[in-house]
């Protein structure tokens, strides 16, 4: 092998030779799913093609901090097993530890090689050397590449760095897209259980997520009051489920086969509600064309949900009293006593008996509602549902969105020490908000930083927006009210994706302009981060004269 031809000839002999290992080397990548096969078969090209021996690969584990042999070729099983180095051992750790190669000419004259995995008498006679070469990912070392070789070779000590080099970064790959897959495999495999435990939650909870005590408590409570007629009263904070449990209560009844309807008394003007609760007869008022049913009468062998049930007026509580008492209804306009068979379940988050203290609500309504109270706490006080529920949200959102996104370190601790004043709603929008968000398929602590910032914006604005008036860009908003004559049995409280409305504050300006910062300028984008419909977010920048980048005029507010 020594006495090549020629030098040139001995070149490019040399050159074809490393050109064959780094193809045949690139094609292993290609098995990356089995990092055993790829790296043992790179580990053994080096042996057999170039004569670099005893090729090992050590990577460290996140539970010990040391190097350990993962992969090697030409070392026995035992050999493997005494490869473990910590970083401040021999050659190898000093490698790792400084990510920076290291070449020993002769292993028996250097005090720093250890002789640990292989030992000397395993070893040819001859001078023996040592390169030991950082595995990289970016800047930072994971492992460490090693090998021994003759130091008496016709190949040089560089050309084995070089090729050495661009193995290293193969290897790198391998590790790098083995460790996606296996990332997304886990994922995979939580996602699959998920949907296991969501199909055995569907049957036996209709879907509402929680392990918590409190959870568990008004689902049986929800459950055994179901069958019977009693009058039930749901209470809690805005968002904490009483519209869900509503239907539970309605599916687990004898009902369950009539229609559910609900309504939502505080998002829909008096005179409306009015008719769209008891229906009108024609010609009952400036515009009643025809006889509409009410929804009382639409529920009918149902059941029938009023949220926000404290915001009914006086003259609509005593309506709606006749109906409890006597099953009886009289459309706006009419004089005739409809007979209905409705289930009424009423919820609120105000306290009912203040607003009787207070003459705002009547006490022998309240009564009436109140026979069976079940209270749903609000999400902070609820322990170990945060997780669950946020796993749940994120993996519909990425069912919807079409997208693979995880959560990335430390978000679910955020997520679970977030007070969330808006409930399982507020938790859903922000884990939807963060999928879209999401950059390169991990929601960061950044991201939900960021989200949580503006969430707390949000709530201020709220307080803001709710001494104001109705928007007049018509913006999405969880509680819509029913356009009159719409008619048809449809659930008017229904969540939308977008935040409450708000009135627009000069302030906002800055939230505007750091969100289009955020995502270079996307409107869509910048307005899922603040929580709004692209629509809102369009209206707030021209009120704030803000569409073609302008300063915001102090006028336009
Ligand atoms: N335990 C739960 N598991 C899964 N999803 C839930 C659970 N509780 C509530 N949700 C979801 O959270 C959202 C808010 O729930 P819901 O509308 O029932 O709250 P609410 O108390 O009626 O709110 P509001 O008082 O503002 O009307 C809905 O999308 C609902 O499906």
């Amino acid at each position: 092998m020594e006495n090549l031809s020629s030098p040139l000839e001995s070149d490019v002999i040399k050159a074809e030779t490393d050109l064959t290992v780094v193809q045949e080397a690139a094609k292993l990548i290609g098995h990356s799913g089995s990092p055993e096969s790829a790296i043992t078969g790179i580990l053994r090209l080096m042996s057999q093609m170039l004569g670099l021996n005893r090729g090992r690969v050590l990577l460290s584990t996140p539970d010990d901090s040391a190097l350990h042999i993962q992969y090697s070729y030409g070392l026995t099983p035992e050999e493997r097993k005494r490869g473990v180095y910590s970083f401040e051992e021999g050659i190898t750790g000093r490698v790792m530890r400084q990510g920076q190669l290291a070449v020993v000419q002769n292993i028996d004259e250097e005090p720093g090689y250890l002789f640990r995995a292989v030992d000397r008498m395993t070893l040819p006679d001859g001078v023996v050397a040592y390169i030991a070469i950082p595995i990289l990912e970016g800047n930072t070392p994971v492992g460490v590449l090693a090998v021994n070789r003759l130091r008496m070779r016709p190949r040089s000590f560089s050309a084995d760095l070089v090729i050495l080099r661009i193995l290293a970064t193969f290897i790198a790959q391998i590790i790098k897209i083995n460790s996606l897959i296996e990332e997304r495999t886990n994922h995979l495999q939580a996602e699959n259980q998920e949907l296991k435990d969501a199909l055995q939650n569907q049957q036996t909870n209709h879907g509402i997520l929680g392990d918590s005590r409190a959870v568990q408590d008004a689902l049986l409570q929800v459950t055994r009051v179901a069958k019977t007629q009693v009058t039930v009263l749901l209470t809690g904070e805005s968002g904490t489920g009483k519209e869900r449990f509503s239907q539970i209560l309605h599916l687990n009844s004898a009902r369950k086969e009539q229609p559910f309807l609900a309504i939502n008394c505080a998002a829909i003007p008096d005179q409306l509600l009015e008719s769209e609760l008891f229906g009108h007869e024609r010609g009952a008022f400036t515009g009643a064309s025809a006889t509409k049913p009410g929804k009382i009468e639409l529920a009918s062998g149902g059941t029938l949900f009023l949220d926000e049930i404290g915001d009914l007026n006086l003259e609509l509580q005593s309506k709606l009293l006749r109906v409890l008492e006597g099953q009886v209804i009289q459309r706006v306009g009419g004089n005739k006593d409809i007979p209905v068979d409705v289930r009424i379940v009423t919820a609120t988050h105000k306290n009912l008996q203040d607003a009787v203290n207070r003459g705002e609500f009547r006490l022998d309504l309240f009564y009436r509602l109140n026979v069976f109270p079940i209270h749903l706490p609000p999400l902070r006080s609820r322990e170990g549902d945060v997780r669950i529920l946020a796993r749940h949200f994120l993996l519909s959102a990425n069912r919807e969105y079409g997208r693979y996104t995880l959560l990335g370190n430390g978000v679910m601790e955020r997520l679970e020490s977030y007070s969330w004043p808006g409930n399982i709603r507020q938790l859903e929008n922000v884990i939807k908000r963060a999928v879209l968000m999401a950059e390169d398929g991990t929601i960061s602590i950044m991201d939900i930083e960021a989200i949580l910032r503006q969430e707390s914006t949000i709530s201020r604005h709220l307080e803001a927006g709710q001494q104001s008036s109705a928007d007049p860009a018509g913006p999405t908003s969880f509680n819509s009210a029913i356009a009159p004559g719409s008619g048809g049995a449809q659930n008017t409280s229904s969540p939308g994706p977008g935040r409450p409305y708000s009135w627009v504050r000069a302030d906002e300006a800055s939230e505007l302009t750091d969100a289009l910062q955020q995502t270079g300028g996307n409107k869509t984008r910048a307005a899922a981060l603040l929580g709004m419909t692209p629509r809102q977010f369009r209206y707030r920048l021209e009120k704030l004269n803000m569409n073609n980048g302008a300063e915001p005029g102090p006028d336009n507010v």
